[in-house]
């Protein structure tokens, strides 16, 4: 199968065009990481939507500068006039400083002219007028990878246009923490929209547990393994570090033209060591802070003045917005201080340039640098750190890089990692830099150009496609799976023509009163039996023909009280107890099996049980679960993310569990109690006490699971039981292998039904208990008819 057509969607296309006649354009390339990074991808047809960088009000204006753009493989976005309220205002003015963790600027609460909701309408629209435009390019069977804060509510106006769509989302700026993500009035809507893509990614495991807990924490949804599930909808989320092209880097700086530049430059800066910065002039890229790193240096090391230079390349950026005037008169002001203080007639300590340079000249620069300088205060990637080394020539150069910027987590083992806010820190890591053995400047060098060679666009690109092709794939194949309604009349019919029959029941949701009826107890959920079900559930297990057991999350007293009377089998906290109701408990907790954890995790419960009216927490002996489903929906939630954070620095730190964030409640129990793994530990039990002669040929497993649970559907399954299953000896841990005889199931005498659930790993659904209540009773009329 050939590769889909990939159509790139950001703000900015890689070109910025410039009128230069009625009909005619010019191009530039466009700065900043994402174009670089984007750049790269040369193995997909791509098509690139985005903003050509000028406003173009005339038709014919729209017509030439659409054609000179299909040249170059790149379909403009015409934006008119909500391209300041959008691009200036909402996304560079709002999101921007909120994902960097500057919070909102200062004149959203002092100016009454500057509102914030005319600029998200600026920025609704927008969106809209993408939209608009991969429609109408669209064709059967692309992938469209959405780019960057400027498009997040891109990914639901696709997914509502055409769900089979295949849509990502990748964020290239960091994704702060939820405290700070939660001060953007609509955060809910954005990540609503973001989550209808298939999937999202990060370029660090930070930002993408940020998202993650963002999603739990304002819109109380599940996260599990795979990503974040809402409303049944699962989208992945994982990360995706992204890297340069570096033979374009390493091939150019090869290039004799670049050679010669090297040698110009070395002798314009007379032998003076230099310092590297290559920053858009942005607020975020901590320039200032540099500068005032720098003169520290100077200041504390006499040794250095008129020896080292600091070169600063300050690409132009974002000039609609008053804060990057602000920056740039700030650098300016720092420049002439420090020049005034340092300068000789000569020679300046620093030169700091407005403008882009380049492309041969930024390699040439690159690679005679002693010391690049990145000292961003949040910075998604930061691609120029790699781009330095990549250029690196005979005497390596050594990176001083903010441990602030995403490639801190990738190039940090070959840099001197450093916080930008502290002067102090950065000035000795300058000396530190300045002063190092070739020796170790060539250690760390070839780490981070190992690194850097080996992690390339290209290969970034590939990962992210391939994970998005084989998630619309699976889901493609999901599609197929969705349940059925439950073909009573089949469930019936298998179940009076077989003669050993397995039924698993969950308890809550599958044999409690419906929810919807459900009285509040104060103290927890209303665990207790359908009334309708008493004697259908007693004529039903007291057929010799079936056996019947009921898997429950639920603690040992609670099974007793409600099921004691029946002739069945009972499995507790999700199968770690196990008990016939003619007989004793007995544990399936083995000995290994660490429960430390508990009392810490007790204690965080009862605490935040205590000051949350309403809610209220269980535990068992593996696993405890805090519920606020009746307190407050919005306190509950800001709690359950606290409980989290509480709990992740000390109970379960190094504990060996797994944490279920379900829509009102928080679970912790001990690694892999899940109820598919709990029929692992019991079937062979279950087998061996009824002294089992003829397979089980009949199997129907109901129940109302967490998404972790539902892994007993397919545990089932005939393709899984076709093959021998491994199952538990009584006595021990070790498996023993029992006959693939055991279980028989065919396709038609298994039924896996889900209540209340569209979405699942269950082959049929049914709408609530009231229906299990009327099959059990079918099931035992028909048997006996
Ligand atoms: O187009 P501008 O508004 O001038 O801004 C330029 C780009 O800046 C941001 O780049 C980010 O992407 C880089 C590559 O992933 C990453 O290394 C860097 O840390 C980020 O800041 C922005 O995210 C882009 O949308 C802009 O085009
Ligand atoms: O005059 C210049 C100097 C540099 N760059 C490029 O701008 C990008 C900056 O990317 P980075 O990830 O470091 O930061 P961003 O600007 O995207 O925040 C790098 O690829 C640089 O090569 C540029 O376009 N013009």
């Amino acid at each position: 199968m050939g590769r889909p057509r990939l159509l790139v969607v950001s703000m900015s296309l890689p070109v910025t065009a410039k009128r230069v006649g009625e009909e005619s354009w010019s191009f530039t390339m466009s700065p900043g990481g994402l174009v670089s990074a984007l750049l790269g991808l040369k193995e997909f047809e791509t098509k690139w939507i985005g903003w050509p960088g000028v406003d173009v009000h005339d038709a014919v204006g729209k017509k030439t500068l659409s054609v000179a753009l299909a040249e170059k493989g790149c379909i403009p976005v015409f934006l008119e006039e909500v391209c300041d309220q959008y691009y200036n205002g909402y996304c560079n003015n709002i999101l921007w400083p909120i994902f960097h963790y500057l919070g909102t600027p200062p004149e959203y609460r002092n100016d009454a002219t500057i509102t914030y909701q005319s600029q998200y309408d600026a920025y609704k629209k927008a969106n809209q007028i993408f939209f608009d435009v991969v429609k109408e390019h669209y064709e059967d069977g692309d992938v469209v990878w959405c780019h960057d804060y400027h498009v997040m509510l891109l990914p639901q106006y696709l997914k509502e246009y055409n769900s089979k769509m295949k849509v990502g989302w990748f964020l290239h700026t960091p994704f702060p923490s939820s405290e700070m993500y939660k001060t953007l009035p609509s955060r809910s809507d954005l990540l609503r929209s973001v989550l209808a893509a298939d999937l999202v990614g990060f370029h660090t495991y930070d930002f993408a547990r940020h998202f993650v807990n963002a999603c739990m924490c304002i819109l109380g949804i599940e996260a599990t393994s795979e990503g974040v599930v809402d409303q049944g909808k699962v989208t992945q989320v994982a990360v995706f570090p992204i890297g340069i092209e570096p033979e374009r880097f390493i091939n150019t700086s090869a290039l004799s033209e670049v050679i010669q530049y090297m040698e110009k430059f070395k002798n314009d800066f007379g032998g003076r060591k230099l310092i590297l910065g290559v920053d858009r002039l942005d607020t975020i890229k901590g320039i200032p802070q540099k500068y005032q790193a720098f003169e520290k240096f100077l200041e504390e090391n006499e040794d250095w003045r008129g020896k080292v230079m600091l070169l600063q390349i300050a690409v132009p950026t974002r000039n609609g917005i008053g804060e990057y005037q602000k920056i740039k008169d700030q650098c300016h002001g720092l420049v002439g201080r420090i020049n005034g203080r340092f300068g000789s007639i000569s020679a300046v300590p620093i030169i700091h340039l407005d403008c882009s340079i380049d492309f041969n000249q930024l390699c040439a620069l690159y690679a005679i640098t002693d010391v690049l300088l990145v000292t961003s205060l949040r910075d998604g990637m930061n691609l120029v750190s790699s781009e330095f080394v990549a250029c690196q020539k005979a005497e390596k150069g050594v990176l001083i890089l903010s441990e602030f910027a995403g490639a801190g987590q990738s190039l940090g083992a070959g840099a001197l990692l450093v916080n930008p806010w502290n002067i102090k820190e950065v000035s000795t890591a300058i000396g530190e830099a300045l002063n190092m053995s070739p020796e170790e400047k060539e250690r760390k060098h070839n780490i981070n150009f190992q690194y850097v060679k080996t992690h390339s666009t290209q290969q970034w690109a590939d990962d992210f496609m391939n994970k998005l092709i084989e998630i619309t794939t699976n889901a493609e194949l999901q599609a197929g799976n969705v349940p059925h309604e439950l073909p009573e009349h089949d469930v019936i019919q298998q179940y009076s023509k077989s003669n050993n029959r397995l039924l698993v029941l969950g308890f809550y949701g599958a044999l409690t009163q419906p929810m919807k009826n459900q009285e509040r107890r104060g103290d927890g959920l209303n665990l207790e039996l359908h009334h309708q079900l008493k004697e259908r559930l007693k004529a039903l297990c007291s057929d010799p023909k079936t056996t019947v057991v009921v898997l429950s999350r639920s603690e040992k007293s609670v099974l007793d009280k409600n099921f004691g009377e029946y002739n069945m089998w009972l499995a507790a906290e999700n199968g770690m107890f196990l008990r016939h109701t003619s007989g004793e408990w007995v544990t399936k907790i083995t000995e290994h099996m660490n429960l430390e954890w508990i009392d810490g995790v007790k204690h965080v419960f009862k605490y935040f049980t205590e000051r949350t009216p309403g809610s209220y927490f269980e535990t068992s002996e593996a696993s405890l679960v805090w519920n606020y489903e009746h307190a407050d929906a919005e306190f509950g939630k800001a709690q359950a993310r606290d409980i989290l954070q509480h709990l992740w620095a000390g109970p379960i730190s190094n504990a060996s569990v797994d944490v279920v964030r379900g829509g009102q409640s928080v679970e912790v129990h001990a690694v892999g109690l899940t109820k598919g793994s709990a029929m692992e530990r019991i079937l062979g039990d279950i087998v061996r006490n009824k002294s089992m002669t003829t397979p089980i040929d009949y199997l129907l497993c109901i129940g109302c699971f967490l998404g972790k649970d539902e892994d007993v559907y397919t545990f089932f399954e005939p393709e899984v039981t076709k093959k021998t299953k491994s199952v538990p000896s009584s006595g021990g841990d070790s498996p023993k292998k029992v006959s693939s005889t055991i279980i028989d199931l065919k396709g038609e005498n298994y039924f896996s039904v889900a209540i209340g659930q569209t979405y699942t790993k269950a082959r049929y659904f049914l709408d609530s208990s009231d229906d299990v209540v009327q099959l059990i009773h079918k099931l035992c009329t028909n048997n006996n008819a």
